[in-house]
């Protein structure tokens, strides 16, 4: 039995993981950490003042984050010093953040850390790469929405969808919306829509004089996302220390 914790247990992420972790057969959810106390399917919330104490307490095997950018890089520290296995999908860490997080994990423990964990979007990556490592020449814009209570943008997912666009084309200079009198050059226009329940919507347009192709994904409930996380938590106990990616968990 693989006893998980969560990070953010009592968020819109959290809850549902926990939820997919009580129906497994396979993993335990032995609590979690989050801003204030509570208790979630039984078991306790604990304050994140309190997350080292926890850890040692309820010894879980994962601990699984989805909190906030500055939150994560704590509860990661934490983790790594207590030897506890990671699964982190929190988004909109700063080039600081994601070195201290490296450096917390690297020879310490294992983590899969990923900016999208369902199946769909892994796969949807690659469709860009192949796309953009043939159209180097269009004008691309990524297009991404989520609901109104979402704080980073652009998205984790979109961030990932611009690496691997400067990767296979080199265009790494980004315009995020336009204003007034704009001359398009060779950047990559990254838009963002904030509103309502939209869970995630990602586009990846590549338009040239007569045409144009676009590539989009959207998910439709949070429990896409959570699968792949339950996938990730099966996969990385006993994993040598290190950063793992969805590509080896889904064996892509
Ligand atoms: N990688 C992926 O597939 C996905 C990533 N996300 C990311 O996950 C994160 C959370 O998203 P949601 O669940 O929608 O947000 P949310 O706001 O519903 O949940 C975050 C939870 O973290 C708690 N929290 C804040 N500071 C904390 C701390 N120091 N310690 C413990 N808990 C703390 C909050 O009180 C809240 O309950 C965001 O960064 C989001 O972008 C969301 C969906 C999918
Ligand atoms: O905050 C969200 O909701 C989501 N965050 C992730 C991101 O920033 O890409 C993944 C997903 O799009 C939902």
């Amino acid at each position: 039995m693989t006893k998980i914790a969560i990070c953010g247990a009592l968020g819109r992420m959290g809850t549902t993981i926990a939820n997919l972790v009580n129906e497994a057969d396979d993993l335990m959810f032995v609590g979690g950490v989050d801003v204030n106390a509570g208790t979630l399917l039984g078991a306790p919330v604990v304050p994140s003042s309190e997350i080292r104490t926890f850890l040692q307490e309820e010894k879980p095997d994962v601990l699984i984050d989805f909190t906030i950018a500055h939150a994560a890089v704590e509860n990661i520290i934490a983790a790594s010093e207590a030897g506890v296995a990671l699964v982190v999908g929190t988004t909109g860490f700063s080039p600081e953040q994601r070195s201290k997080i490296d450096a917390a994990i690297n020879g310490s423990v294992p983590a899969v850390i990923s900016s999208n964990y369902s199946v769909g979007m892994n796969i949807f990556w690659r469709l860009v790469r192949e796309a953009a490592s043939r159209l180097g020449d269009y004008d691309i814009e990524v297009i991404e929405a989520h609901h109104r209570y979402k704080k980073d943008a652009p998205s984790g997912t979109a961030r990932t969808i611009l690496e691997i666009i400067g990767e296979e084309t080199g265009k790494t200079e980004c315009m995020y919306g336009r204003e007034g009198m704009t001359e398009r050059k060779d950047e990559v226009g990254v838009h963002v829509v904030r509103g309502g329940d939209i869970v995630g919507d990602h586009t990846v347009l590549f338009a040239a004089n007569n045409e144009t192709i676009e590539l989009s994904h959207r998910a439709y409930d949070r429990a896409v996302f959570a699968h792949g996380v339950i996938r990730a938590a099966r996969y990385v106990p006993g994993k040598a220390p290190g950063i793992y990616s969805m590509d080896e968990v889904l064996d892509l």
